[in-house]
């Protein structure tokens, strides 16, 4: 239930700091069991927004600081130097309230590579029962698919003749259709899954917070921002966070979950005294465990996009500069809960290799059928096109650049410096190329070319690898997928173990996206609910057996 404010030094069994796409599912899977009290502290506000609910809407969203972190990186070496934008969700539901709703799993083979790294337990076949009891997907294949859970996966059955075009043109140039991307098969071209119910975002707030918001045992507090862990010697004993202009403070009986996401968890490690013992004390932090890997192995998948005007008036552009298309879909919505509103931009994709010697996919192409200036240009007044437009997005699955993020003061509200070093390894540019190359060709296709007036961006001006890498390096942007902060493993920079435990310490586990140790192959929601599924079983697990 939600609480205005909390008694002073109030207690809880356990206490979950922040309610994003990992943190309300362990928050609801904790207080499942009624005799666990269970506090859920949210930085942001709730999730009422009609611009939520609605897929499409997001639009409004991204550029909003009512909903948003307004999140800005190091100036990046290899981009210019250039800052970046890195919007995150600030609200019931964190990120996978504002991010694009799409569902995927993520490639079998990245899992095994976790599990090979030393994470026991964290290979497909162990994640395989996970994803199926978080997941409703009626129509798929009961032996590998769910059916009954709380986020429903919506596979599309009409697609607009741009999606259709763009898949046919993927098969004239060789590459298969995969009819279930989400099956343990990865590797081809298909339309798009979605996290949505009935039209509507189905995150992990609509989920699995929102059944379990009456539970007496469960008290969930906004606007309160963390501001670090409690510790009695090397045991978490509770929170210190500020609300209503106040520090305040929160006991765990039992333990403390960081889900706070992959910019925020390493921080309020360090600010709790927990990381890199030299980085801690030039900032004013007593050390309470030197654990260099907080912070490190930060990873994103950067993206480049081609734009092209289409020739038909088919796309989000056309729907978002018309109030008459606006009105027709905004109907057939309200009516059948389908059209342009129910999805949030791209429609189909490709996963492809770009060398027929690699073990698994390492490039991913994506079509969204709206165009603009950059990935944050998604209305008229922030840079869309104001001609029918669709954007190629192009996208390395395992860029070998890797960043670091750390506190750069005491202060909670100070946002951790974040430096995701995009580029800084010269394979990654060169993937690139070959990527824009592979998407160039699609373009060209049969099955495309009626559909296609001109190529907008880079334009075909841009073809030798000189001048390509410098529109790459001028127009790289973020996917969103930043992960690997507090990495779980084995190793001397490994953050977790495999049972999400921070090392060196007891009391604490960090749940959510940051860790993992590399990047799911695919769009990270899905994979950081199944996180939040495993780590919140555990927690239990352990909780039984202290029980006992
Ligand atoms: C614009 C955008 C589009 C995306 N599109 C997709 C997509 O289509 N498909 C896909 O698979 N993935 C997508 N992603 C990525 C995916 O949504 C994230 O990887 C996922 O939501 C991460 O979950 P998390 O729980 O780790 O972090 P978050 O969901 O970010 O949750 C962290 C929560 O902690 C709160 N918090 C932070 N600091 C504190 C503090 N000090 N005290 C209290 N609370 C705090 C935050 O406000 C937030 O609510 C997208 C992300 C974005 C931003």
């Amino acid at each position: 239930m939600f609480a205005e404010s909390l008694p002073r030094d109030a207690q809880f069994d356990y206490i979950v700091c922040g309610a994003g796409s990992a943190g309300c599912i362990v928050a609801e899977r904790l207080s499942a069991d009624p005799s666990n009290q269970v506090l859920l502290l949210e930085a942001g506000g709730r999730d009422n927004d009609i611009n939520v609910k609605v897929p499409l809407m997001v639009v409004n969203l991204i550029n909003n600081p009512e909903v948003t972190w307004p999140y800005m990186t190091e100036p990046q070496v290899h981009l210019n130097g250039k800052p970046q934008r890195w919007t995150r969700g600030r609200v019931i539901g964190g990120s996978g309230a504002i991010n694009g709703n799409l569902f995927a799993r993520g490639d079998p083979a990245e899992y095994d590579h976790w599990r090979d790294l030393g994470c026991t337990g964290w290979g497909y076949a162990d994640l395989l029962p996970v994803f199926m009891r978080m997941e409703d997907f009626p129509e798929g294949d009961p032996a590998v698919r769910g059916r009954g859970g709380p986020i429903h996966c919506t596979r599309l059955d009409k697609f607009d003749p741009l999606s259709d075009a763009f898949i046919q043109a993927c098969r004239q140039a060789g590459y298969r259709e995969l009819a279930d991307y989400n099956d343990g098969s990865y590797e081809g071209v298909f339309y798009l899954q979605y996290t949505t119910r009935r039209g509507l975002r189905n995150n992990s707030a609509a989920g699995y917070l929102r059944p379990a918001r009456r539970r007496p045992n469960l008290t969930v507090l906004t606007r309160a921002m963390v501001a670090r862990v409690l510790f009695e010697g090397t045991r978490a004993i509770g929170v210190e966070y500020l609300a209503a202009g106040e520090r305040r403070r929160a006991t765990a009986r039992r333990e403390v979950v960081l889900s706070a996401g992959p910019l925020a968890s390493p921080q309020l490690l360090e600010l709790s005294g927990i990381g890199n013992q030299d980085i801690l004390r030039k900032h004013g932090v007593r050390p309470i465990h030197h654990l260099p890997g907080v912070g490190e192995n930060l990873r994103d998948h950067p993206n480049t996009r081609l734009t092209f005007e289409c020739a038909q008036p088919i796309t989000v552009n056309d729907v978002l500069r018309s109030p008459l298309r606006k009105l027709r879909e905004g109907l057939r919505f309200i009516l059948r809960r389908e059209g342009l509103l129910s999805i949030c931009s791209a429609t189909a994709q490709m996963n492809y290799r770009s060398r027929p010697d690699l073990k698994q996919a390492d490039l991913v192409l994506r079509l969204q059928p709206l165009s603009g200036g950059d990935r944050y240009a998604r209305t008229p007044t922030t840079g869309m096109d104001m001609f029918p437009g669709f954007t190629f997005g192009v996208t390395t699955l395992q860029p070998k650049s890797v960043g670091a993020l750390h506190i750069q003061s005491p202060d909670p509200t100070r946002q951790a410096s974040m430096d995701p070093r995009y580029l800084s390894h010269e394979d990654d540019a060169q993937l690139f190329l070959r990527g824009m190359r592979i998407s160039r060709g699609i373009a060209g296709m049969e099955a495309l070319k009626p559909l296609v007036v001109r190529e907008t961006r880079p334009g075909p001006g841009v073809v030798d690898d000189r001048d390509m890498l410098a529109y790459v390096r001028e127009t790289l942007q973020t996917s969103w997928h930043m992960v690997g902060t507090c990495k779980m493993g084995v190793d001397p920079m490994s953050v977790v173990d495999p049972r999400l435990r921070v090392h060196g310490v007891q009391g604490l586990r960090v749940i959510d996206s940051s860790i993992c140790p590399t990047l799911p192959s695919s769009g990270t929601n899905v994979p950081t609910m199944a996180i939040a599924e495993k780590g919140a079983e555990m927690l239990l697990e352990d909780g039984n057996r202290h029980r006992t």
